[in-house]
């Protein structure tokens, strides 16, 4: 395969004119950026030739691995066809209408419809216009309030941002906007003290119906919660939680959304996370796996309950997007879905690598500096313990995971380190000995923060 020149001064190119994401630029400016140029299968190259084992999937997203050709050429003959038209004033395009089916065929009989954007974000600032729009169509004006939860993350515009609960990313912007609170995490591991994770569970999950009652269900809208959280950590929710979150989601009329844009096309083994928690939600952001981040799109899944209002009742949803159902990107994304229907990847990840994994995960507990090792399918994580006995974790969470992933990264292995947890979330194609590829590396960086982090 060709392997994309790089000029030698990319790097200062880069520090001259292109601002990172959810970076410190001045830092990254010193250190110099890594170039990534070339990936195949679960692999990705550096500029410098290095190979690197990417068991993060780009950003939790590249389902099917890289180097999937069958995509490229979807891609390809779609663009010569028709590069672009839009889905507004009545026009629609035949990749676009027929991915639409596709997902339905996995998501469906309840979530049947599709709106389409770009991002995870904008289906999430999707979702809650979509949601207030409902309720006013039903004469419940007042039901305007969204609950999510602290350390939550559903994406970076003002809603998805406020949305999200994480409290750095408030403080730039003044966000949360209003009409947005958070309730507690299912995070036992720092949050439960000396319940059990079961008693834990159902005490947050009870936050929600508290928190109803607190704001009147007159007012409240709906409640949104990814099935595992995913930038917060891979919180794993005790098995007490989803169930009680059903039956207060039930027994009060607000809308339950399921932020399903990591947990969604296979990652837990399921087509979507909600299918494992056996919940069947109102409205549901999609992105990443769904295209493989081969092309940006994203969407959300609409519940029959919803989506007959907003065509019966509603008239015009003044809402969308220039490229909602861009036709290349539903191209790319149809034959993404047709490499995991017919490669039974979500099968493979439910019955074979996903238990493989969390075997190879559990392995790790007897190590020193591991407090807990979770995994659903294949979204794990491990938690960096000072001291295991007592939970007590080193005083610098982040400074920790941080270290822990530099060494893996040194040594071959993507990770993410989410503070002090590191977490797996590989392509769906992952094989066995890959795996342990990537927890050995994880113990070796283990190893080394033992021998040279001293607490
Ligand atoms: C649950 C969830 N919801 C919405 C979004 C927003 O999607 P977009 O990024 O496509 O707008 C996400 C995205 N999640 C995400 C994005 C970028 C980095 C990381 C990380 O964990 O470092 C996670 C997400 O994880």
């Amino acid at each position: 395969t060709k392997t994309a020149v790089a000029p030698s001064n990319l790097g200062a190119i880069d520090a001259a004119h292109h601002l990172h994401p959810f970076s410190d630029m001045k830092k990254l400016n010193a250190e110099g950026t890594r170039i990534i140029s070339r990936a195949d299968g679960v692999h990705i190259w550096d500029s410098n030739g290095k190979q690197y084992l990417d068991a993060f999937a780009g950003l939790w997203c590249v389902n099917v691995g890289y180097g999937r050709k069958s995509i490229a050429d979807a891609a390809y003959e779609q663009m010569q066809e028709l590069p672009y038209y839009n889905t507004f004033f009545g026009t629609t395009t035949p990749p676009t209408t027929l991915l639409a089916q596709k997902i339905a065929s996995h998501s469906g009989p309840n979530l049947n419809h599709v709106f389409f954007t770009n991002s995870g974000s904008e289906a999430s600032d999707t979702w809650f216009r979509m949601a207030r729009v409902y309720w006013k169509a039903l004469g419940h004006e007042t039901k305007t309030m969204v609950i999510a939860r602290k350390n939550a993350y559903h994406g970076s515009t003002v809603a998805g941002a406020s949305l999200g609960g994480m409290k750095w990313m408030h403080e730039q912007g003044n966000l949360p906007i209003p009409g947005i609170v958070h309730i507690n995490q299912p995070y036992w591991y720092v949050e439960g003290g000396d319940l059990t994770p079961e008693e834990f569970g159902l005490k947050v999950a009870k936050e929600l119906e508290d928190k109803i009652l607190e704001l009147g269900e007159e007012n409240v809208a709906a409640f949104v919660a990814e099935p595992i959280q995913g930038a917060g950590g891979v919180i794993v929710p005790p098995e007490t939680y989803w169930p009680e979150i059903k039956r207060i989601a039930a027994k009060y009329k607000i809308l339950l959304v399921s932020d399903e844009v990591i947990c969604g096309f296979g990652r837990l083994g399921t087509w979507f996370g909600h299918q494992h928690y056996d919940f069947e939600p109102d409205l549901a952001p999609i992105a990443k796996g769904l295209s493989s981040g081969y092309l940006p799109i994203g969407g959300v899944l609409v519940s029959e309950r919803v989506a007959k209002v907003m065509i019966e009742e509603l008239g015009d949803f003044y809402h969308g997007y220039t490229y909602s159902g861009h036709p290349v990107s539903a191209a790319a994304a149809i034959e993404n879905l047709r490499i995991i229907e017919e490669e039974g990847l979500v099968e493979r990840v439910r019955d074979d690598i996903g238990p493989y994994l969390n075997q190879a995960l559990l392995s790790l507990t007897d190590h020193d500096l591991v407090g807990e090792a979770v995994s659903v399918g294949l979204m794990g994580a491990v938690q960096i313990a000072a001291d295991k006995a007592t939970r007590r974790r080193f005083s610098k969470p982040d400074d920790v995971g941080t270290l822990v992933r530099n060494q893996c990264v040194s040594n071959g292995v993507i990770l993410r380190a989410s503070g002090d947890r590191m977490l797996f979330s590989p392509p769906l194609i992952i094989s066995r000995g890959e795996v342990d590829q990537a927890v050995d590396t994880l113990r070796k960086g283990l190893d080394w923060l033992k021998d040279n982090h001293k607490e």
